[in-house]
């Protein structure tokens, strides 16, 4: 928890390692020491954030002046946002699916599903959808949809999806249920309107064979704001979860978009948030070295503006994690890819963000990583315990190569993997930290990506840029918009 001591080290077990960050050759203590006003200034505006709402300069999509309320999501008590009721609502919701619906289709895409995908992959697994009901403890099968416009992955979805109904038909005396739910803030995303709306008018042709329960979860806002989503849900009597005002998209795996698909797993929805309510509290100290939100936002911004590396590969040790950087991903590159900074000046800020796996990768992108450019900076994570952990046999005892591993868990070797890695980088000046999860579950999940998310808050504060907007992707919307009418027309 000191400079000396390159590793803060929280109640939980959680641990931010940035030993291969910082000291001699790499990040100083000076370097952090010359930004300490700044970090004293975003600190406050952090906590003014917390506390209000505000954040210098932020507007809405329409350009009116919007509040910034992500971290007010953990909470339950003030019933602010999340309360014990709504989280109730959710988990009823949840238990209605139970030994009654077949199937969820979750559509969405960006915010509306990355996070989503993150809770599945971490709670259900690959495996989920071919495990029995009973081993799925009665919950359904999920599949997401939307996040991507691709014909062939849909068809081949309504197709699976047909194909149960019809080979269970014999043997039921109800109808295949299945449950698709909407995810969409802004109501009329076009990957995820145009996939639903091909599902739900084949599935519904299906009937009675098939029954087709739709859920919406769009922006709550009534009358003439309302959504697309919202009012084709009040049309149709479709049931509704909201995406909180002051939420963006990226930041809503804490609301009700990332919680419902939690609900339909039975994933522990409160043990998520209080991982994310506990890092919130840690990271209310001044201490740049005990805060590890605002620490790892000091690290990456000395590290891209002084020492050139401005490609962040975000690197988890762990199939079920890649899910967890693809989230990230979208976090930093709409939270501070910015082309101007609050006062209108063009600076072309943000860190290019990149996807890895180890073991994985390290057998494709590790050669870039350790011989490239010296433009990265390789944030790894780390699971310590991992449960269920098969122990590498000693089958092939004359074969040298294979005896020397055996006796090893699986687990223990992904460490290796992981350490050697970073040793290697490490060793050639290539700046690379590690945070390090106790285990795997859902609140130690809620810490890392809550850290992640307050991170950027505080990088958008050092960097001057408001990392609560996305400017940039209405450029090819409104290109986007037109042509489809365009092809329309000429049909
Ligand atoms: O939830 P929506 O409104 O469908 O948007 C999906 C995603 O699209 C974006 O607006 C970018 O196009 C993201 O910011 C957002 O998470």
């Amino acid at each position: 928890m000191t400079k000396n001591n390159p590793c803060v080290i929280l109640p939980s077990g959680f641990q931010f390692d940035y030993t291969n960050l910082f000291g001699e050759g790499k990040i100083t203590a000076r370097d952090v020491g010359e930004l300490s006003s700044r970090l004293e200034e975003a600190h406050q505006a952090v906590a003014r954030m917390r506390l209000t709402g505000e954040v210098k300069g932020h507007l809405s999509k329409d350009g009116l002046p919007e509040k910034v309320l992500f971290t007010r999501l953990p909470d339950l008590d003030s019933g602010r946002i999340n309360s014990r009721e709504s989280l109730q609502r959710l988990k009823d919701f949840g238990q209605s699916l139970v030994n009654r619906v077949d199937a969820v289709i979750s559509f969405g895409i960006g915010g509306s599903y990355l996070g989503n995908k993150v809770l599945f992959d971490i709670h259900a697994g690959e495996f989920w959808n071919v495990k029995t009901a009973a081993e799925r403890n009665g919950y359904p099968k999920l599949y997401f949809s939307g996040n991507n416009i691709d014909p062939r992955r849909t068809g081949e979805l309504i197709s699976l999806i047909q194909s149960e109904a019809r080979a269970g038909a014999a043997d039921r005396d109800q109808p295949y249920r299945v449950t698709l739910i909407v995810i969409s803030k802004s109501g009329s995303t076009l990957d995820t309107m145009s996939t639903f709306m091909v599902a739900y008018q084949e599935l519904k042709a299906m009937a009675p064979l098939i029954e087709v329960q739709v859920v919406a979860v769009t922006d709550p806002a009534a009358g003439a704001d309302r959504t697309l989503l919202r009012k084709l849900a009040d049309d149709q009597g479709w049931p509704c979860f909201s995406v909180p005002d002051g939420v963006g998209g990226r930041f809503s795996i804490f609301s009700e978009v990332g919680l419902v698909t939690g609900a339909c797993i039975g994933f522990d929805l409160e043990a998520f948030l209080a991982g994310a309510g506990d890092m919130d509290i840690l990271c209310r100290t001044p201490d740049v070295y005990a805060n590890p939100a605002m620490l790892n936002a000091a690290l990456k911004y000395i590290a891209a503006e002084k020492y050139g590396r401005d490609i962040e590969v975000f690197m988890p040790y762990g199939d079920y994690l890649k899910s967890v950087a693809e989230w990230y991903i979208q976090l930093l590159a709409e939270s501070l890819g910015k082309r101007c900074d609050r006062e209108g000046r063009e600076v072309f800020y943000g860190r290019t963000p990149v996807v890895a796996v180890g073991t994985t990768d390290m057998h494709s992108q590790t050669q870039q990583h350790q011989d490239g450019k010296h433009d990265k900076v390789l944030q790894f994570v780390r699971v310590a315990y991992w449960g269920n952990d098969p122990v590498i046999p000693d089958i092939f005892p004359g074969v040298a190569k294979l005896s020397e591993i055996a006796g090893l868990h699986l687990g223990q070797a992904l460490d290796a993997a992981l350490e050697s890695n970073a040793a290697a980088l490490a060793a050639d000046h290539r700046f690379n930290a590690t945070f390090v999860l106790p285990k795997l579950d859902a609140y130690h999940l809620g810490e890392l990506l809550y850290l992640l998310a307050l991170s950027v808050a505080y990088e958008g504060e050092l960097a001057n840029v408001d990392a609560f907007d996305q400017p940039g992707v209405e450029s090819y919307k409104r290109i986007l918009g037109p042509r489809l009418k365009e092809m329309k027309m000429k049909r």
